[in-house]
């Protein structure tokens, strides 16, 4: 059995708070799945951390004349769990930055629904997917709820892309059959609805026999489907149950939504009840958004064990508003960080991640209190552990512990050179001599003075980080991108 380990730092969230940072630890991985983790402190000293590695390895107990890598973690570089993204249309990507001031619903039929229709053309569709998962994997995510388009034929070229590229993902095609959707893009019938997203779940069933891409029932939102439609999504929701098949949908996102929904639906006293009257609301239900839930819906979701895709960058693009995150995590709902590209303009998690906290402070400042602020550890979680939970992988995926299968990136920071003035060294150090040698220099904005603790390196990378600072992301123990 092929083993690979890892010498150096790694950082996860121990817990919604507690961020450990490891400076030396060792992480022995095979067959895709961490095997043991030691730390210094715990199984070895300081002093032997600067062993060779094979001696170091030897020291730990491994038998290291079998086949095996190592990966020496460099100075100012530190592995982490792959970034989760709970929610993100794939099909949409072509349009990241172009919203103008529209919000919801005039930004779907404006520039959305025009854009995933054009996808029936499969070369188009392969072509926007690739580029889509290609950067979302550029930039650390490893596992991704995904969204195509109302087309099975261009949904399952996507489940073809995902597994072709290796990320990890959930693939969805959008069930939608109301007549308020436009004619030329939608459904044709309640049964169409039902019977092509069962073809698509099933296409990724046959296609990826790993489990690593996996189809998931996605009624595009309550006001693009009719009641027969969400009936029989429940069913086939119900029956997936022994597969552990997902559901995702939106939620009460923006005000004129709401309106719309309970107008539609005059017989449900709420949104969430629309989904739960047709049985959509379950453990296994990612509901996207949530900006504006009333706490009995809150109460709802929590007592269904439904899960909440954060998706801060497009709350704040489309004009949403600012969700207060902190009641849902102080009631015990899930929540996980969501992109939606491209009301979110950017397929960058991190990006939605500081999003988090930024607006988490509007909402603290606009009345609810200092408690409503997300902490930069938090804000970790969320894109990791959280968005685990969300999609059901908890345990699985989101964290570096042993049965964990391998799905990290490694984060590489910039390390200021100490004589960039020109002129001698800032420090006093003569001309022409380069003490900064052991950082490499990895380009991006995230700059390394060399005076900052990890708790500062780290949210110095949340906070300016892209995908500059991704140097390799792995996926079930696969090495799947690699800048380095
Ligand atoms: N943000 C977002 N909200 C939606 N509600 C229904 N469809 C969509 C969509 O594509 N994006
Ligand atoms: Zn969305």
């Amino acid at each position: 059995m092929a083993s690979t380990y890892y010498l150096g730092t790694f950082i996860q969230s121990r817990s919604q708070t507690n961020l450990e940072i490891v400076k030396h630890g060792t992480i022995h991985v095979s067959d895709g799945i961490i095997r043991s983790i030691h730390r210094v402190g715990e199984d070895y000293s300081e002093s032997d951390s600067l062993l060779p590695p094979s001696q170091l390895l030897r020291m730990l107990g491994y038998d290291i004349t079998e086949p095996l890598t190592i990966w020496e973690i460099p100075e100012n570089h530190f592995l982490f769990p792959g970034l989760i993204d709970t929610h993100i249309h794939a099909s949409q990507y072509p349009n990241l930055g172009l919203f103008g001031k529209t919000t919801l619903l005039e930004w779907l039929n404006k520039y959305t629904y025009p854009l995933e229709s054009s996808l029936t053309d499969p070369v188009r569709a392969k072509r926007v997917y690739t580029q889509c998962v290609n950067r979302s994997l550029q930039n650390g995510t490893t596992t991704a709820a995904y969204y195509a388009t109302q087309s099975a034929r261009s949904t399952n070229i996507l489940t073809d892309v995902l597994i072709n590229l290796g990320q990890r993902g959930f693939v969805g095609r959008c069930a939608m059959d109301s007549d308020l959707q436009p004619e030329s893009y939608r459904d044709e019938s309640p049964k169409a609805a039902v019977h092509d997203t069962k073809v698509c779940v099933a296409y990724c069933k046959e296609a990826d026999k790993s489990g690593r891409v996996r189809g998931i029932i996605t009624p595009r939102f309550a006001p693009s489907c009719s009641r027969d439609a969400l009936r029989g999504l429940g069913r086939l929701l119900a029956d997936g149950e022994k597969d552990g098949l997902l559901c995702q949908t939106h939620i009460s996102e923006n005000k004129r939504e709401v309106a719309l929904v309970k107008g539609l639906f005059p017989e449900c006293s709420s949104y969430a009840e629309v989904y739960d009257t047709y049985n959509l609301l379950t453990p296994r239900t990612v509901l996207a958004h949530g900006v504006h839930l009333t706490e009995e819906e809150v109460e709802l979701i929590k007592s269904k064990g439904s899960g909440v895709s954060h998706c801060p960058t497009s709350n704040m693009a489309l004009g949403s508003g600012n969700m207060w995150v902190r009641r849902l995590l102080d009631k015990g709902v899930k929540v996980g960080l969501g992109t939606d590209v491209s009301g979110g303009h950017d397929v960058n998690v991190l990006e939605a991640a500081r999003m988090a906290c930024f607006a988490s402070r509007s909402v603290a400042e606009g009345g609810k209190g200092e408690r409503s602020k997300i902490s930069v550890e938090e804000a970790l979680w969320l894109a990791t552990r959280g968005g685990a939970e969300v999609l059901g992988l908890k345990g699985k995926v989101g964290g570096l512990e042993v049965g964990m299968v391998w799905d990290a990136i490694l984060v590489g920071l910039n390390g200021v050179p100490f004589n960039l003035c020109g002129e001698g060294d800032v420090n006093g150090a003569p001309n022409g001599i380069h003490h900064g040698g052991k950082g490499a220099k990895i380009g991006g904005k995230v700059d390394i003075f060399g005076w900052e603790n990890w708790e500062e390196k780290v949210a110095k990378w949340l906070y300016s980080g892209d995908d500059r600072n991704i140097r390799a992301v792995w996926v079930g123990g696969k090495l799947v991108c690699r800048k380095m």
